[in-house]
């Protein structure tokens, strides 16, 4: 009976207007007009359309057709929108629930929130920042990286040293490690402490020269340091670089008063894989490791912070995202992670979150046998 040329509104999904016909009782095709279909209210699974309809000549049956067609367009609307935007019907808030869900279901799955908690401080502080501490690497995670630095350094230094150039199995071989560890362990060019100290400092001099003191944030990674400021969440800043270029660089940058902890070269005998680095800015952070989460751009990083007992988020900057499958999650841009994501990888189900046990308190009887004195009148005034 009716035929309906409408557009289509990209907003509501519904005709906004339309050429409508319908057939007179002698079968004859009868043009009604233009009908620009005022906007319905669902309510309570009811539709109440406008009277205004009523007044373009639009006959009955075409009328309740219209209604009707609208009618299953919101509700099928209305039932898109709860399936796909907001929880199920059958949600449970409980965090151990079983209950499969969605991904992009909102709100996002969070495992430190625990309704099953019977101590309302305590989930409190669980849903707070508190408890989580955060630990950057500097090249590559928060700043822009060029890989073919580190390799050029290595080249002129082996030059002015006379030693043959290291091949690119050893340079990846010394990715993360201290300047004195790379040159004792793996390039094998000295072990005498005096000769390891001045040829490190002068590779680092030779880095610098290349780099030129230029550094720039890598996209996404203020901002992301922006939301852990405002979340109160404390920062430490790990690197196998000197302290004197990490503290220029972050002057450089202008973001002088953001890092609670900074760990360098200096601070400790051995750079990654090994995780002293974490584990001594942990400390100073004065968090449980398990509570700390490493953002790192290397899988000797993702080691470092699993020896550490930490989680780690790589940064896909140098490695490709295949490359670097062992860390915990693997971003291109710090960004694109939420807090929520932190706070479902670092662990908050050791001992002192969970609810403190009852203890039974046993009070020592009174023996009444042994005792030689006796209460008199006078005790009790
Ligand atoms: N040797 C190679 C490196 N080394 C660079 C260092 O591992 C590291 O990036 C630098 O010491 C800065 O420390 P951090 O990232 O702030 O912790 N890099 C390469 O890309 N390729 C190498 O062969
Ligand atoms: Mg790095």
């Amino acid at each position: 009976m009716v035929e309906s040329i409408g557009a289509t509104s990209l907003l509501r999904q519904s005709p906004v207007f339309g050429l409508h016909y319908c057939k007179n009782v002698g079968g004859k095709r009868r043009e009604v007009g233009f009908v620009r279909i005022p906007r319905n209210e669902f309510l309570g699974g009811k539709l109440v359309c406008c009277s205004s309809l009523r007044g373009v000549g639009v006959c009955r049956p075409v009328m309740r057709l219209l209604v009707k067609a609208q009618a299953m367009g919101l509700a099928k609307e209305a039932y898109s929108y709860q399936d796909e935007e907001r929880l199920p019907r059958n949600f449970n808030y409980g965090s151990d629930s079983g209950v499969d869900r969605k991904p992009g279901l909102w709100p996002p799955e969070n495992r430190a929130d625990n309704a099953a908690l019977h101590n309302p401080l305590l989930r409190q502080e669980r849903m707070g920042c508190g408890w989580l501490g955060a630990i950057f690497e500097w090249e590559g995670v928060l700043i822009e990286e060029n890989p073919d630095l580190e390799k050029q350094a290595w080249l002129i230094l082996s030059q002015e040293e006379g030693k043959s150039p290291p091949p690119t199995f050893v340079t990846r071989r010394i990715e993360g490690m201290k300047n004195e560890q790379a040159i004792s362990e793996v390039l094998c060019w000295s072990r005498e402490p005096s000769q390891l100290r001045r040829m490190a400092t002068r590779k680092e001099e030779i880095y610098q020269s290349l780099q030129g003191g230029i550094y720039r944030f890598r996209p996404g990674s203020q901002e992301f340091v922006d939301v852990m400021i405002h979340y109160k969440i404390p920062i430490a800043l790990v690197s196998t670089r000197p302290r004197k270029t990490l503290e220029n660089a972050i002057a450089a940058i202008g973001i002088e008063g953001v890092f609670s902890v900074i760990v360098t070269a200096e601070d400790v005998y051995r750079g990654k894989p090994d995780p002293e680095m974490y584990m001594y800015a942990a400390q100073l952070l004065q968090f449980l490791p398990e509570r700390c989460i490493v953002f790192g751009n290397s899988n000797q990083t993702v080691e470092a912070a699993h020896d550490a007992r930490m989680k780690c988020v790589a940064v896909a900057s140098k490695h490709p995202v295949y490359e670097l499958g062992a860390a915990d999650l693997v971003v291109k841009r710090l960004d694109e992670l939420s807090i929520v994501d932190l706070k479902n990888l670092a662990d908050i189900d050791s001992p002192e979150f969970g609810e403190p046990e009852l203890e039974m308190e046993f009070e020592e009887e009174a023996d009444l046998s042994s005792s030689t004195s006796v209460a008199t009148d006078d005790d009790f005034w």
